[in-house]
C-alpha cells in the first residue's frame, strides 16, 4: 500500500475543484481516509469479522464501491466459507488499477485465499448474482440521493437467506444540536491527525457537492422500504457509523 501523505489540500486554491476519485486522491487514498475518517480501521477489519458470520458456501460477497480493496482485503483475512468469492466494484479507473496491482502481488505470496474478481463499473448498472455478503464501506454517500433506494432494492433482492449487507457512511443529525456537535469533534479529530484548518476547509468544499450524507433515521427507514426486515447499528465513532441490514 502506498504509504504517501495525504496534502492535496494544503495549498491554498484559487478554485476548490469538486473532489474525485482521481489519480492525485488514489495516491494518498489510505492516510487520507485513515485520517479522515473515525474508526476507519475498526471498522475494516471486524467488518470481515462480520462478514464471516453471514458468508454462505458458494457464494458470492460483494464490495462495492471497493477503492484500493481494503474491504476485500479484510474479507480474506477472515472469510473460511468454502467456495466464497469476492466481486470487488469501483468506477474509478485509477483506483481499479492500483488495487488490481495490491491484489495480484497477495495472490503470488498466498495461495489460500479468497479468489477475487476487481470489475471496473458502475454499481447502479451491475447485474447481482446471488450473494451472501455485500458490502457498502462508505460508498453510498457518494450515489445520486434519488438512486440509493433502488440499489438497496437489487442488494436486497440479491442476498441469499442468512446473510447481509454491510453499510457504513457519514451521517448528519436532524437535531442540529447533536449535528453541530459532532461536526466539531470530527474536525478536531482530523486536526489531532495533523490537517490545518485550510486543508480542513478546502476538502470540505471539494465534498459537499458530491457526497451528500443522510440521518440514521433516514437509513433505517430507506433499507426496510428496500425490502431488509431488519437493521441493527454495531458502530458508530462520531459522526460515522456501520449498520448490519439482513434480508
Ligand atoms: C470512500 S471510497 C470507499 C472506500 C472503500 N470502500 C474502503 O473501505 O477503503 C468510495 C468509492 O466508491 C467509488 N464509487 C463511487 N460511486 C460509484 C459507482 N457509482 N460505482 C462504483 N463505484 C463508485 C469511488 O470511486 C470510490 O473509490
Ligand atoms: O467527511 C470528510 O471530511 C471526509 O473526508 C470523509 C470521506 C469519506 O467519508 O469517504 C470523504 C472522502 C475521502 O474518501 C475520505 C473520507
Amino acid at each position: 500500500m502506498s504509504k504517501e501523505p495525504d496534502r492535496l489540500f494544503a495549498q491554498p486554491l484559487p478554485q476548490v475543484p469538486d473532489f474525485a476519485f482521481n489519480e492525485d486522491v488514489v495516491r494518498v487514498f489510505p492516510d487520507m481516509i485513515k485520517r479522515s475518517v473515525p474508526g476507519y480501521p475498526t471498522i475494516v477489519e471486524n467488518l470481515g469479522v462480520l462478514a464471516a458470520q453471514f458468508a454462505q458456501p458458494n457464494s458470492v460477497l460483494y464490495d462495492l464501491g471497493s477503492s484500493l480493496g481494503a474491504v476485500t482485503q479484510a474479507l480474506r483475512r477472515h472469510v473460511r466459507t468454502d467456495g466464497c468469492r469476492v466481486i470487488a466494484v469501483d468506477n474509478s479507473a485509477a483506483m481499479v488499477e492500483r488495487c488490481r496491482e495490491y491484489l495480484n502481488g497477495q495472490d503470488s505470496m498466498f495461495q489460500e485465499l479468497l479468489p477475487v474478481e476487481v470489475v471496473e463499473g458502475d454499481i447502479l448498472a451491475l447485474q447481482f448474482q446471488p450473494a451472501s455478503v455485500v458490502a457498502l464501506n462508505f460508498t453510498l454517500q457518494f450515489i445520486a440521493p434519488e438512486e440509493r433506494l433502488a440499489l438497496l432494492g437489487r442488494i436486497c433482492q440479491s442476498l441469499l437467506p442468512g446473510g447481509a449487507l454491510i453499510l457504513s457512511e457519514k451521517l448528519r443529525f436532524n437535531d442540529l444540536e447533536e449535528h453541530a456537535l459532532l461536526t466539531d469533534l470530527h474536525i478536531a479529530f482530523k486536526r489531532a491527525n495533523g490537517y490545518s484548518e485550510l486543508e480542513i476547509a478546502q476538502k470540505r468544499s471539494a465534498i459537499e457537492n458530491v457526497m451528500k450524507p443522510d440521518s440514521l433515521e433516514e437509513h433505517r427507514e430507506r433499507l426496510l422500504a428496500a425490502g431488509f426486515s431488519k437493521v441493527v447499528p454495531w458502530f458508530q465513532c462520531l459522526n460515522f457509523a456501520s449498520l448490519i441490514a439482513l434480508p
